[in-house]
């Protein structure tokens, strides 16, 4: 990383520093499995959880995405942190394209962690199954994929009997529906109190209360919290009861390897599309079971297979770009000599804010930020050209990054 010195005020980071700090951020990222944005307080955790029934393919998904997550990431401080919980690297492939044009030694991309949640069955808020557990797991996540079986195979014990997407989602987010609805209702019993004490808490106690109403009456329609347009005052004021069902959802239609090159033709991959829709979610199809073998094949083999199944490429890494991108997070770079690095930010985050995920300093002394887009800056062929061509913009504190700009913090300690 080199920066230009503009002026003695500049503590200008060697480019020793700025890799030691991002070795840093990346051991707080596995320790702390969060990334925190200091002094905007920001707190953001990139974990997805893999939902579904008993034995429709969760765990088979689970390691295929884990096994690819290293496979991505040769350089990447990848862990398992339980045998359950995978941090998985977010397959990008202009990492690869800037790495060579600044001649990196290392590529570290962003990163997303992965939770293995057991399976879920009815009755799961009233404590069946081990339900209650689950339920907890579930809160503590961002984001859901929920895997839906869509294959059939008469030795694979389906819970209820029979292939039926529809009654198994129904399932599924009855069960986040009630223990939602429970949630609410202690809630609103003790709103009712008004234990307040100045004006702005009453305000903020009052948004929730007329946001949780609103929810409340949604549910009993059997609609997800999060089909209700909230302020982002309201939003924040009930972000601590971390509803289930105001989780964005990623449904994952668990397909055979017969089905793989026409999912459109099983029946049961359109009910989930139109499901999904219908529950403003996201959709992926996949089979588990072809993406989980394709990872124990050596690289040579694995476009062989594929081909011998009528479809091109794995969709593992679609899945885990479609994850990130749900949890309304945003890809900005570092790229040079020492490393190009992919930075993990939230969807409308300032330069400033942005500084901050690398380090704290770079918020606090936040002077200047030198930017170029990933298109310019491929263009350009490296940063030096992107500045003579005067493509390398100069931007201030209120400047909102934008999805894949290469940048360059100057900043004041
Ligand atoms: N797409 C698929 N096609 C065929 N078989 C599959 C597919 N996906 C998973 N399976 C098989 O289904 C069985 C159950 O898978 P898995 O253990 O991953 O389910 P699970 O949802 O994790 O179950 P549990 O809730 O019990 O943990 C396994 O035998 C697995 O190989
Ligand atoms: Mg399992």
């Amino acid at each position: 990383m080199a920066m230009r010195i503009a002026s003695t005020n500049l503590i200008v980071p060697s480019s020793s520093l700025i890799s030691r700090l991002s070795q840093f951020s990346g051991v707080m990222v596995i320790r702390n499995r969060r990334f925190s944005f200091s002094a905007s307080k920001i707190s953001m955790s990139l974990k997805a959880g893999i939902v579904g029934l008993p034995n429709v393919g969760k765990s088979t998904l689970f390691n295929a995405v884990v096994e690819n997550g290293k496979a991505q990431a040769a350089n990447f401080p990848f862990c398992t942190i339980e045998p359950n919980v995978g941090i998985v690297a977010v397959p990008d492939p202009r990492l690869h394209v800037l790495s060579d044009l600044s001649k990196s030694q290392r590529v570290v991309p962003a990163s997303i962690e992965f939770v293995d949640i057991a399976g879920l069955v009815k009755g799961a808020s009233q404590g069946e199954g081990l339900g209650n557990k689950f339920l907890t797991h579930i809160r503590q996540v961002d984001s859901i994929l929920q895997v839906v079986r869509c294959f059939e195979d008469n030795d694979i014990v389906h819970v209820n009997g029979v292939i039926d997407p529809k009654s198994d989602i129904d399932v599924i987010n009855l069960e986040l529906v009630f223990s939602d609805l429970e949630q609410i209702e202690k809630r609103l019993e003790k709103l009712k109190k008004g234990k307040a004490k100045d004006s702005q808490s009453k305000l903020k106690e009052e948004a929730e209360k007329k946001a949780l109403e609103s929810i409340q009456s949604a549910l009993m329609d059997g609609r997800p919290a999060r089909s209700i347009p909230l302020s982002d005052f309201e939003k924040d004021s009930i972000k601590h009861l971390s509803l289930l069902t105001m989780k964005p959802v990623i449904y994952v239609a668990n397909v055979a390897e017969s089905d793989l090159a026409a999912p459109e033709e099983n029946p049961h991959v359109n009910e989930v599309m139109k499901l999904a829709s219908d529950l403003q979610s996201g959709l992926v199809t996949i089979s588990a079971q072809v993406e989980s073998e394709l990872t124990e094949l050596p690289h040579e083999e694995r476009t062989e297979y594929l081909k011998s199944l009528g479809v091109s490429e794995s969709v593992l890494g679609n899945l885990i770009r479609a994850t990130y991108s749900l949890l309304g997070l945003r890809t900005y770079f570092t790229s040079g000599e020492k490393e190009t690095k992919a930075w993990t930010i939230l969807a409308g985050m300032t330069a400033p804010q942005a500084a901050g995920v690398i380090h704290s300093d770079f918020e606090k002394g936040f002077i200047r930020a030198e930017t170029v887009s990933y298109d310019d800056f491929v263009a350009a062929g490296s940063l030096a050209v992107a500045r003579e061509k005067g493509l390398l913009r100069s931007e201030g504190k209120d400047y909102v990054v934008q999805e894949g700009d290469v940048m360059l913090f100057r900043f004041n300690v």
